[in-house]
This record gives structure tokens, C-alpha cells and sequence, in this order.
């Protein structure tokens, strides 16, 4: 009977990196003063019995890291070690549990490169393990039911925090050290409540099958930075950059992508030398940058980010970067994905 019950179950595979999910404080007060990356995935698993009656789950584990150290050889590596997952007739589902610091930056990753409609979820949380009202098992049981549940194929990668479903693509930490840190500009796409899915949104962008991307032809990433936009900013972050081996510099742009005076010389500058320039918004609950407008980014032959913040948007450069040089590819790609 056992044996049956587990055949109907889908198989879902638990993949960990670490993060505070898999974190350890010294006391059940310490809900922010702790060291992430401590328990292995088996511990995790142990620890929510009920993800049996979701799923027949197993882990492995792909690296034990806080979020903020991961490397694009890590994504590479969790990237691939998916799809090979997803490629397999036993797998349903794939959870990853990740530190929250570059979780909006894995799941959109994955969302542009995994060709498959297989739901995968990545989910971490906001409190270790050992502290009151910890927020991690529930969520790794709630990221559990989404994966195993068929209606969650098909609608790209997603993150499972609060009880909401969100859009790896859309969603960002919005707010640290609060259990509703993740947000998104467009809404979550639906709730998970009792292991049971409630969808309300499906993506409009472009993700996994329907992607021009594909892991398995990826081997390496292009460099791409980051600089940002404040005032009384110099141009030194970009120049050092590039001169550093930056393929595209990210501009965190202040309000609409704007840049001060004092760096676009710069800019237009590194772009004749064939470093790609793309202008996003640091403004905190969703930026909105338009082409021509703050700057003549036809003229400078620059590529806006659109909605994307500077984090999503270097990942999206990293892959694009994988298949084009040419920057008026690169923006039709910043409009599609
Ligand atoms: N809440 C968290 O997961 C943050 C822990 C750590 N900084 C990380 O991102 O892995």
C-alpha cells in the first residue's frame, strides 16, 4: 500500500546551495545574527517530515555557500546539474534552497536557460532554523507542493516565500531581516496555502521552452559589472571596470536610468571601444527605463534595461552576451525576456 501511494506521489529532487536556510544561530532569539550555510540537505529534509505526503523527495547537495559568494562557474554548475535533472523521466519537480541575497538573480538565470516546462522553485528564507517562528520549513514545504503540482508546468521558474508564488523573472529582495522581503513590481502570480497552489497571473516574457537560451550550449560567462548612479558620482567605478575585463557595465541609474554629466563622456567613450553600456534603475520598487528618453541611447547606440533592476539585468547581458555582440540584438532582448 505504501509502495502504491508512493508511485501516485510525484518525484520532486530538493537541490541545496545553503543561505539561512540552511542557517544555525547560537540562540532561538538570534533571528539575524547567525551563519548561514550550516545544515546539509539531508537535515533539511529531516526536519519537515510532512514533505513526504507532498512528494517523494530526495536532495543533493551542489554547494554549501551564503548567496552573496556565488560565482557564475556556481550558476553554470547548478544550471547544468538541473537541466540534467529535468531531463530525467523520474524527476517532476526541482526545488533549489538558496541564500536570499542573489535569489532573484539564480531564479531568473534559470528561468532564461532551463528548457523545460518541469516547475522549478527556488526558495530560501528570511530566519535560520533554530530561531523563533523560523520561516524556512515552511516555505521549502510550500516550494515542495508547487513543484510536485502539474498546473505549476510551463509558467518559468519560480520562487515560493510568504506563502506567495512568485515570477523568478519579476521577482526581487525588497526588504531584508522581514519575512515578506520578496517582492514584485507586477504582483506575486499566486498563493500556496496547506500545500495547495492557487494561481492568479501566468509571466508575459519570454522563459525556459519558449527561450533562445539553452544551458547545455553554455560554458562559460562573459564578464559584466555593475556601477551606480549618485550624486556627485565620478566616472572612475566604470573606467576601472571596464579596464578590468568588463564586457558590458550595468548603469544602476539614479530615477529613469539618468546619468550625471560628469560620467556620460565615459560611457560614450567605453562604447567606441566596444564595451556594451546598459542603463537600469536603482529605485527600489521597480524601475522603468525607456529608451531615448533621459539619454539618446540611439545615438550612443547604449541598451536600456527596461523594468529590469541592475542585478537581473547583468544576468540577462551575461547570457545574451553568450550569442550576440551586436546591441540592437541586445535590446530586442532586453524587450523580450
Ligand atoms: N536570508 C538569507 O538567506 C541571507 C543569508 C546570506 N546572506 C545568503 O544570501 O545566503
Amino acid at each position: 500500500d505504501q509502495a502504491k501511494s508512493q508511485q501516485k506521489l510525484a518525484n520532486v529532487v530538493i537541490l541545496a546551495t545553503g543561505g539561512t536556510i540552511a542557517g544555525a544561530g547560537a540562540s532561538a532569539a538570534n533571528s539575524a545574527t547567525y551563519q548561514a550555510a550550516k545544515l546539509g540537505v539531508d537535515k533539511l529534509i529531516a526536519g519537515v517530515p510532512e514533505l513526504a505526503d507532498l512528494a517523494n523527495v530526495r536532495g543533493e547537495q551542489v554547494m554549501q555557500i551564503a548567496s552573496e559568494s556565488i560565482s557564475n562557474d556556481d550558476l553554470l554548475k547548478l544550471g547544468k546539474r538541473v537541466a540534467e535533472l529535468a531531463d530525467s523521466k523520474d524527476v517532476d519537480g526541482i526545488v533549489i534552497t538558496h541564500g536570499t541575497d542573489t535569489l532573484e538573480e539564480t531564479a531568473y538565470f534559470l528561468n532564461l536557460v532551463e528548457k523545460t516546462d518541469k516547475p522549478i522553485v527556488v526558495v530560501g528564507s528570511m530566519r535560520p532554523g533554530t530561531a523563533m517562528s523560523a520561516d524556512g520549513m515552511l516555505n521549502l514545504y510550500n516550494a515542495v507542493a508547487v513543484a510536485s503540482d502539474k498546473q505549476s508546468r510551463g509558467k518559468g521558474v519560480l520562487v515560493t516565500l510568504n506563502d506567495e508564488i512568485q515570477s523568478g523573472r519579476d521577482v526581487s529582495k525588497s526588504v531584508n531581516i522581514k519575512t515578506e522581503a520578496f517582492k514584485s513590481a507586477w504582483g506575486p502570480m499566486g498563493m500556496v496555502v496547506e500545500g495547495k497552489s492557487y494561481w492568479f497571473r501566468l509571466p508575459a516574457k519570454r522563459h525556459t521552452l519558449n527561450s533562445e537560451f539553452d544551458i547545455k550550449q553554455i560554458s562559460s560567462l562573459p564578464q559584466v559589472d555593475i556601477a551606480y548612479g549618485y550624486g556627485n558620482v565620478t566616472d572612475t567605478a566604470y573606467k576601472a571596470l571596464a579596464q578590468n575585463g568588463a564586457k558590458a557595465l550595468i548603469h544602476a541609474g539614479t530615477g529613469n536610468g539618468s546619468v550625471s554629466s560628469r560620467v556620460v563622456p565615459a560611457l560614450q567613450e567605453l562604447r567606441k571601444n566596444g564595451v556594451q553600456i546598459i542603463r537600469s534603475s536603482h529605485v527600489n520598487q521597480g524601475g522603468f527605463v525607456l529608451r531615448n528618453a533621459e539619454q539618446p541611447d540611439d545615438k550612443n547606440d547604449w541598451v536600456v534595461a527596461h523594468d529590469l533592476n541592475p542585478q537581473k539585468a547583468r544576468i540577462l547581458a551575461m547570457v545574451a552576451m553568450t550569442k550576440t555582440q551586436d546591441s540592437k540584438e541586445l535590446q530586442r532582448i532586453f524587450w523580450e525576456y
